[in-house]
């Protein structure tokens, strides 16, 4: 999947620098309190990821922002209006693509692009998106006939072709191949570079590492934690791990200082001799991420 940069993006941005606003969002399916009090802020501009494991909320989430599915209570202010209340030129503003599969039809990649473009007042070049996800060599291909990463790029170019404001990414790479991530992260990059936010569910954390100016972590229906890629989870969490064996004993010590550790070891162990099974490493963002899912809120329900 080869990527082509594309043109400047989106309509005016007038206004406040906020894309969107979440206050006390609650959502309940039968006795299932699915969104327990969600609270959020994305800025314009910005590629914000949320995260959490299956059936935490971020779906319902989502489509509450996106004027899919209905609120029990709380406040939502998407570019500027409340998604449940707002009209055809909001929705216009933004671009969605959804997690499942849509309709595979006998039109072709091209026709479809193009078909999609038209329900928009300033779509994008359909021909330049279709090169955007690096579909240039099938855009005379009837749809039903792509792969299953292909039809997700197809996704991912009409959920672009409108010139959104706003894009929403519902877990948008799976079924990619690694290089086709690696391109879908350009792309999304360069969409951000022209002033579209994005927000963006995903599995992969990666992904949210790579793309994210910062991120959600949301359980059980509650966001647990919020910062940049390099600061969730508190100051704390990415402080280095010292593992050794000593006596045969495995042994475990965090420490902003591990050089210094290392060469207490080393001088205790003797001249020449190695620390046993010594490694030191800077927890990553899945691990602290899985730090922060360990410890699920009591199930509201
Ligand atoms: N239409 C529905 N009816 C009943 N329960 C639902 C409905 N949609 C979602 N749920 C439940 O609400 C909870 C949150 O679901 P949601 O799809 O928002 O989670 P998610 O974080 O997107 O999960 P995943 O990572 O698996 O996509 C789950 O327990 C789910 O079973």
């Amino acid at each position: 999947m080869t990527t082509t940069a594309l043109p400047a993006a989106a309509g005016t941005r007038t206004g406040s620098t906020a894309a969107l606003r979440v206050r006390g969002l609650r959502k309940r399916y039968g006795t299932h309190q699915a969104l327990d009090g969600v609270d959020l802020d994305v800025a314009r501009g910005e590629i914000f990821a949320v995260l959490g494991p299956n059936g935490a909320g971020k779906t319902t989430t989502v489509e509450i922002l996106e004027g899919f599915r209905s609120r029990d209570d709380g406040e939502v202010s998407v570019l500027g209006q409340d998604p449940a209340t707002a009209g055809r030129d909001w929705r216009a503003r933004l671009g969605v693509v959804l997690q499942e599969a849509r309709d595979l039809t006998e039109l072709t990649v091209a026709e479809t692009v193009r078909a999609t473009a038209r329900y928009y007042p300033a779509p994008r070049d359909p021909a330049e998106v279709i090169a955007a996800v690096g579909l240039e060599e099938k855009a005379g291909k009837r749809v039903r006939t792509l792969s299953g990463g292909q039809r997700r790029r197809l996704d991912v170019a009409l959920g672009i072709v409108g010139r959104p404001e706003l894009l929403f990414l519902d877990e948008p790479t799976t079924g990619f191949d690694p290089e086709a991530r690696r391109a879908f992260w350009d792309l999304v990059r360069s969409l951000r570079d022209d002033g579209t936010t994005v927000l963006l569910t995903t599995h992969y954390l990666d992904e949210a590492a790579q793309l994210a100016d910062r991120a959600a972590v949301v359980n059980a229906g509650r966001v647990v934690a919020v910062g940049t890629p390099e600061t969730l989870g508190g100051p704390g969490a990415r402080t280095p791990v010292v593992r050794w064996y000593d006596d045969g004993q495995p042994r475990t010590e965090r420490t902003t200082t591990p050089t210094a550790l290392v060469a207490r070891l080393a001088a205790a162990a003797g001249t020449g001799r190695e620390i046993d099974g010594l490694t030191v490493t800077r927890p990553s963002l899945e691990d602290v991420y899985l730090d922060l899912i360990r410890t699920r809120p009591e199930d509201p329900s």
